[in-house]
């Protein structure tokens, strides 16, 4: 992983990871962000699989992450998006993890459009 710490000039590239990384970090550490941290238990969470096509989590956006797998920014908020646009189709607006998905997508909108400036 490049070294974000580094204060030597790094290529764009390299700055826009540690924005995914910053960025990332706060989603993890947001108080709703339980419902999200990890993949969604198929075999526990009934109806899961079949209507939802394509899970994703804050973890797995991460293993991504490091694995250097979003060649560019649009992917990486492809996959945070995913995660809301599931959680929106899988839950009620008005559920626990329906309010957490909601509250979530509003601060990570917030701290993207705050971090691209
Ligand atoms: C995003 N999402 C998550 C779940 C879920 O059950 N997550 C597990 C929550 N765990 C319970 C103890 C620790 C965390 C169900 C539907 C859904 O859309």
């Amino acid at each position: 992983l490049v070294s974000c710490t580094k204060r030597t000039k790094t290529p764009k590239s390299e700055l826009a990871v540690c924005r995914y990384v910053l960025l990332l970090a706060e989603l993890e550490a947001h108080q709703d962000a339980w419902p999200f941290l990890r993949p969604v238990k198929l075999k526990s969470v009934p109806g899961y699989k079949k209507i939802i096509k394509k899970p994703m989590d804050f973890f797995t956006i991460k293993e991504k992450l490091i694995n250097n797998m979003y060649l560019n920014q649009e992917n990486f908020v492809i996959d945070v998006n995913l995660v809301f646009d599931n959680c929106q189709k899988f839950n009620e607006d008005d559920s626990e993890i329906g309010r957490a998905g909601h509250r979530m997508k509003r601060f990570f909108d917030k701290r993207w459009t705050e971090l691209l400036h």
